[in-house]
C-alpha cells in the first residue's frame, strides 16, 4: 500500500504488557487519513496505553504498529498529543505556552509569538495574549493546550480525555472549536474519552475496547450524523439516540465486566 493510501494509524493484534501484566492483548485499530475516531472503554482498559503505544512511547510486546503504511521504529514524529493535565508552565504567558513547542523547534521567539497570536484567535483566545495561566480560566486553559498541540501541526492528533475536567457547558463549547478547527484543516485524531455522548457528537467512528486486562477492540460504529454538526442539539436526536444505545449495547457489558474484576 502507499503512503498515499495507506491508513494514518494501523494496529494488528498489538498486546501491551508491563512486566508479567498484559494491560491490552490484541489490540486492532485503524484510523484513516483525516478520519476522527474515538475511542471507549471501562477504566483501566488501556485506552492511555494505546495512544503511548501510537505516539512510540511505549513499544508493543507483539504486533505490527504503522503510521502512514510504514512500521513504527522509535518516536511517532508525526503525532502530537494533548493530555487530560495540561503542559502549561505558569511562568509564562498564554502566546509564549502556545509558541513553546515551536522555539524548541528553533523558531525565534518573536516567530513563534506571531503564530501563537494566530493559534489564539483560532481558538477563540484573541487579546488574552498576555494573561498568565492563573488569569485564565480552565475553559480558556484546555483552549490555550489544544493552541499548543495543533500549532505544531500534527498529521496525527492525539487526545487523552482532554475536557473532562470541564463543565458541561465548557465542555460543549470545547467540541464546539474542535470540531470548526478539524473540519476547516482535517487531520487524523484519535479521541479518548469515557464519555460516549462526547464520542458520538466527535467523531467519524467510535471503537469500544473491553474490560481489562487483556483488552482489545469489541465493536466499532460508524457515525453517521451528518457535518458539521449542531452540538448543543444533536444529543436530542432520534439518530443519535439509536447509536447510543447501539453502542452502549456493547460498552455497558464491559463496564460491568470491570466492575466485577475491580
Ligand atoms: N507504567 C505502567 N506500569 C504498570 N502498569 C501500568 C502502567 N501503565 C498502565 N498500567 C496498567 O495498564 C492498564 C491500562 O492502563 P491505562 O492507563 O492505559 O487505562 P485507561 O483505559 O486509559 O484507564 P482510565 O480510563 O482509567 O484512564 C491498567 O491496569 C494500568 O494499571
Amino acid at each position: 500500500m502507499s503512503i498515499q493510501t495507506a491508513p494514518a494509524v494501523e494496529l494488528r493484534n498489538v498486546a501491551v504488557r508491563f512486566g508479567s501484566f498484559t494491560a491490552v492483548a490484541e489490540m486492532n485499530l485503524e484510523v484513516k487519513k483525516a478520519e476522527f475516531v474515538a475511542v471507549v472503554g471501562p477504566t483501566g482498559c488501556g485506552k492511555s496505553t494505546i495512544l503511548n503505544v501510537v505516539t512510540g512511547l511505549l513499544k508493543a510486546a507483539h504486533g505490527d504498529v504503522e503510521i502512514f503504511g510504514e512500521r513504527l521504529k522509535g518516536l511517532n514524529s508525526r503525532s502530537g498529543y494533548m493530555l487530560q493535565q495540561e503542559a502549561i508552565l505558569p511562568w509564562k504567558t498564554a502566546e509564549d505556552n502556545v509558541g513553546l513547542g515551536l522555539v524548541f523547534q528553533g523558531l525565534s521567539k518573536d516567530e513563534a509569538r506571531l503564530r501563537a497570536r494566530e493559534w489564539m484567535a483560532k481558538v477563540g483566545l484573541k487579546g488574552f495574549e498576555k494573561r498568565y495561566p492563573h488569569q485564565l480560566s480552565g475553559g480558556q486553559r484546555k483552549r490555550i493546550a489544544m493552541a499548543q498541540t495543533l500549532i505544531m501541526e500534527p498529521q496525527i492528533v492525539l487526545m487523552d480525555e482532554p475536557f473532562s475536567a470541564l463543565d458541561v457547558h465548557t465542555r460543549r463549547l470545547m467540541h464546539r472549536i474542535l470540531l470548526d478547527l478539524w473540519q476547516a484543516d482535517k487531520r487524523s485524531l484519535i479521541f479518548i474519552t469515557h464519555d460516549l455522548e462526547e464520542a458520538i457528537v466527535l467523531a467519524d467512528r467510535v471503537v469500544v475496547m473491553s474490560a481489562g486486562p487483556g483488552s482489545r477492540m469489541v465493536g466499532e460504529v460508524e457515525i453517521n450524523l451528518p457535518r458539521p454538526r449542531d452540538v448543543s442539539q444533536l444529543a436530542t436526536t432520534d439518530e443519535f439516540v439509536s447509536l447510543y444505545r447501539r453502542i452502549w449495547d456493547m460498552l455497558g457489558k464491559e463496564v460491568e465486566k470491570s466492575y466485577v474484576n475491580q
